[in-house]
């Protein structure tokens, strides 16, 4: 690959993240890419060879209000204690605040902060890899459109560039992107990375931001994320100006910028000609809109679908802007799936795709605007899923219905596997059951999260969509069907119930019947009485095999309380065939829960009293 090449891309990609710019915009952007090409080494890949704060401040320039200040790297750095890092702890991700003005959430993740956290993955990443290091371990870092993804690029540079690593900041890019950059062989553009960093706190609000790390083994759990915030305490401990000097110095040396996007992207293309039989245009004729919700999806318009031959007109919302002023962007929230669903109609669209901020998420809607979202995303996939690979297991999140499980089961010949909720648990579940002998090739959650086995387990919103563009080009060029009738009647015989509804009921920490024990001891409590309860009730089954809370069937339907994973919140779903059936399982539920005054259960009082 010559230098000519990465000033190609880097441009490219400046160009296309500005697509919907005014053209004078787009000539800035591009001239502030070129300026930044020099020097060049080995005519391979563009040493940026200028600080990271510099770079900054160009951007800012350039790009209005999408970057915040970022802060000098020896500001004052206040005393942060090992709680407060281990706070930031969500799940397998990091989260914290870091935009300030949102009352009642003063930042948590500083630059300072995000330095340490960097550091200390760096240190855990030498000792994973320290067998076989026969040269300076490299990084990746990407990041999704949110206001502060500049000053923590940076920071987050600094403390790998400290610790002696090469940086390669990939700019705006998508967390599954990130992830394949750790298994991509391709020297010319520094690829596999030892490590990769994605910078992003997914559908949260724009004051939040966060990390999630990968290696070619796949995402971090959260023991290792423990393990780092742990050891990030201490380096923070630590921080001298003469240090935090030092890593602003090797920053300087350390970074690069490379577009992996494109690669990325054309990785996408590939796959969908490769199943259409090696077509070029296969989608020609298809018209697809794409709703990005301003985060990172923005890209698979421009460089998946337009290569692949659709017509694109009518997507939203593809230009990165971290306030989000248009939706949520989240594919489970309502009005982000009304806004998808409004563009196809309006635009008398084949099919459209919506993503959630980092692309990790997705859901379509058909030609006619039903929504393969949730259940009836999972029973889509499945049904793609099933006929490449008969019989096969699919492991789902908790909260899928029993319609589900009997589409699976019964229509598609495979076997349901309802584990729990969150997308590392059922990706983790999923690969254990190919360990222990039994074939599973799909792990997906209702919130749009979904993996593959045929795509290194890799937690993908873009591959789902893709598998779905793989269905339309493959019945396009066999005569069976053009449009997304083709997936429509995938999911027919689905099941779906007259009420589903999902409440969310806090329990107030700080509330004295907690008698100064924990959140998560307080709803255990609270799960355990309510299986109790259930056992003495005829009319209620609790599930016999159940991986979470409490899930119990009845009166034509069923219903779940769990603990959230993150937050101290009990949620509950209830499914059933009327309101009457499902008021039926709310008073049984709430029944339950008298006795646990900390436990807010006004949301559940209200719906009962429908
Ligand atoms: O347990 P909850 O509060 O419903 O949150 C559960 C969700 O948390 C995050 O958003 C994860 O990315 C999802 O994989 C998970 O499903």
């Amino acid at each position: 690959m010559s230098g000519k090449f990465v000033q190609h891309v880097l441009v490219a990609h400046c160009c296309q993240q500005d697509r919907h710019l005014s053209t004078q915009n787009r000539k800035d952007c591009c001239t502030l890419y070129r300026n930044e090409l020099l020097p060049l080494i080995s005519g391979k890949v563009a040493w940026t060879g200028i600080p990271a704060m510099q770079l900054h401040t160009h951007s800012k320039l350039n790009r209005g209000n999408v970057y915040c200040n970022a802060a000098s790297p020896t500001a004052v750095i206040t005393s942060v204690d090992k709680s407060a890092f281990l706070k930031l702890q969500n799940g397998s991700d990091i989260r914290g605040v870091a935009v300030d003005g949102v009352e009642g959430e003063p930042i948590s993740l500083t630059e300072p902060v995000a330095q340490a956290i960097a550091a200390s993955f760096a240190s855990w990443l030498l000792e994973k890899k320290k067998s076989n290091v026969s040269k300076r371990l490299r990084v990746s870092i990407g990041h999704d459109s949110r206001i502060s993804a500049q000053k923590l690029q940076d920071a987050v540079s600094r403390g790998l560039a400290g610790a002696g690593f090469d940086v390669i900041q990939y700019g705006l890019a998508s967390t599954p992107a990130m992830f394949n950059s750790t298994l991509t062989k391709n020297e010319d553009v520094e690829c596999p990375v030892d490590g990769s960093i994605m910078i992003t706190a997914s559908h949260l609000p724009y004051n939040r931001n966060g990390f999630k790390f990968f290696t070619n083994a796949g995402g971090l759990g959260k023991a290792d994320i423990k393990i780092i915030l742990e050891h990030a305490a201490e380096i923070y401990k630590n921080f001298t100006d003469e240090s935090l000097r030092d890593a602003e110095r090797k920053a300087t040396q350390a970074v690069k910028r490379l577009d992996y996007m494109t690669i990325y992207s054309s990785n996408l293309v590939a796959a969908v000609r490769d199943s259409a039989g090696n077509v070029e245009k296969p989608l020609e004729g298809l018209h697809i809109v794409v709703d990005a919700g301003n985060g990172a999806g923005g890209f698979f318009a421009g460089n998946v679908l337009e290569p692949l031959g659709a017509v694109t007109f009518g997507s939203q919302f593809l230009e990165p802007n971290g306030l989000f002023p248009n939706h949520i962007p989240n594919p489970e929230d309502k009005e982000a799936m009304k806004a998808i669903t409004r563009a196809v109609l309006d635009n008398k669209a084949d099919l459209g795709i919506i993503f959630d901020t980092d692309v990790d998420r997705s859901a379509a809607v058909d030609s006619s605007g039903h929504e393969f979202n949730r259940n009836r995303l999972i029973a889509l996939i499945s049904a793609i899923v099933l006929e490449q690979h008969p019989g096969t297991t699919i492991v789902t999140d908790s909260v899928t219905s029993d319609g589900l499980t009997a589409f699976i089961e019964k229509k598609l010949g495979g076997r349901h596997h309802r584990f729990k909720r969150g997308y590392k648990n059922v990706i983790d579940e999923a690969i254990r059951l190919n360990s222990v002998g039994e074939e599973a090739h799909l792990a997906i959650e209702t919130s749009g999260h979904g993996a593959l086995k045929e795509n290194n387990w890799l937690d993908d919103g873009a591959y789902l969509m893709v598998k779905l563009l793989n269905k339309l080009a493959s019945a396009k060029a066999s005569g069976v069907g053009s449009g997304s009738k083709v997936l429509t009647d995938l999911v027919d015989g689905l099941e779906e119930p007259g009420i589903a509804v999902e409440l969310r009921l806090k329990i107030d920490q700080n509330h004295e019947d907690l008698k100064g024990g924990s959140f998560h001891d307080y709803g255990e409590a609270v799960l355990q009485h309510l299986s109790n309860v259930t056992d003495s009730d005829p009319k209620l089954q609790k599930a016999p095999d159940n991986h979470e809370g409490v899930r119990v069937s009845g009166y034509g339907g069923w219903f779940l309380l769990r603990l959230s994973l993150h937050d101290p919140v009990m949620a509950l779903n209830i499914e059933a065939p009327n309101n009457e059936d499902a008021v039926k399982l709310g008073l049984a539920v709430l029944s339950a829960l008298t006795g646990f005054p900390a436990l807010d259960t006004s949301t559940l009082n209200k719906f009962v009293q429908v």
